[in-house]
């Protein structure tokens, strides 16, 4: 009789293959699929502040001045934005917190990591998910003081041969209804912001904090960035937002429950002024699509959860 035991099946054959290495530090996670792909996340403000494709292409950008060591929020990759963005207003429940909220400041706890085989059939690839915990029981006195809410974010990044995928969950642990906004804050890495351009937001509904417009509409089908931009869209119909370089597809950032996408790009002067944006040149090479949920608020009653992010796929 044949002795079948020690044959490989489909399934072990291929978990015998190279396998997605993940190194954890005290710092952050970092992750690598065998086909080349990487990400690497602080665990400050669960920040991704890189991520390569196949060819060890970098996707974000990272500024060269960027703070790494918790004590301001990353200028680069991808801070999250929660529970206020921008400034928070005077008349509302945020309104002791910074700019941009409290997640993107804080350390975040490192859940655990997630593999998954990819199927040809089914055209998945091997992909790698990290998963990161905040819980409003972490946060110092001060902050829960300013924002005295009991919540639990689970932030989870997936890295796979399709592109990075940034998930955030927000559950309201507590009894009374909270409202929050959320915004993945992209930069993303381009090579020349003067032949670079943006589709999808064609007759948006948008404010634009240059011109202090409340309202303006996207009149053409494709925007160009020429000098400072910083405009939150609103409720956009379509759910990809893509970039081109030179007319070329780069970048397409499709929104999962976000209606919402800001495009920021600080130009000369606003860049100057940041102590932490290097090279001061460096808005050339960069441009902010930041999906979210940030016009009016997501309200969440005790008990309940919110599910909203992003896929980004690099187009090389
Ligand atoms: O300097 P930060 O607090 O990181 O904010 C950077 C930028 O974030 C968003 O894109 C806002 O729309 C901008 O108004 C703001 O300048």
């Amino acid at each position: 009789m044949v002795d079948r035991s020690h044959k490989p099946s489909a399934i072990s054959a291929k978990a015998a293959g190279p396998q997605p290495t993940v190194d954890v530090s005290d710092n952050g996670v970092t992750a690598k699929l065998p086909t080349g792909e990487s990400v690497e996340v602080l665990l400050h403000g669960a920040s991704v502040i890189s991520w390569k494709s196949k060819g060890e292409v970098e996707n974000l950008w990272l500024s060269e001045s960027a703070v790494l060591d918790g004590s301001k929020p990353v200028r680069g990759g991808i801070p999250v934005v929660f529970p206020n963005f921008g400034p928070a207003p005077k008349d509302h429940a945020t309104s002791k917190n910074p700019q941009h909220g409290f997640a993107r400041n804080v350390r975040w706890e490192f859940l655990g990591k997630s593999t998954s085989e990819g199927e040809a059939s089914k055209g998945s690839d091997d992909s790698v998910k990290l998963d990161f915990g905040l819980y409003s029981t972490a946060l110092s006195d001060e902050a829960r003081k300013a924002w005295p809410y009991d919540f639990g974010l689970v932030y989870s990044v997936t890295l796979s041969q399709e592109g990075l995928r940034t998930v955030l969950n927000v559950r309201n642990e507590g009894k009374e209804a909270f409202e929050f906004q959320v915004l993945l804050h992209t930069y993303l890495r381009v090579k020349d912001i003067s032949k670079t351009t943006i589709n999808g937001l064609a007759s948006a509904t948008y404010s634009d904090k240059v011109l202090s417009l409340p309202t303006a509409t996207q009149s053409t089908p494709t925007l160009s960035i020429n000098g400072e931009v910083d405009r939150v869209y609103k409720s956009l119909a379509q759910d990809t937002t893509s970039v081109l370089e030179g007319g070329k597809p780069r970048f397409d950032v499709v929104r999962d429950n976000l209606v919402d996408t800001v495009v920021w790009n600080p130009w000369i002067e606003k860049a100057k002024g940041m102590g932490d944006f290097s090279p001061k040149d460096g808005y050339k090479n960069m441009l902010c699509v930041e999906v979210g949920a940030v016009d009016g608020w997501q309200k969440l009653d005790g008990g309940e959860g919110w599910e909203g992010g992003q896929v980004i796929r690099s187009l090389l």
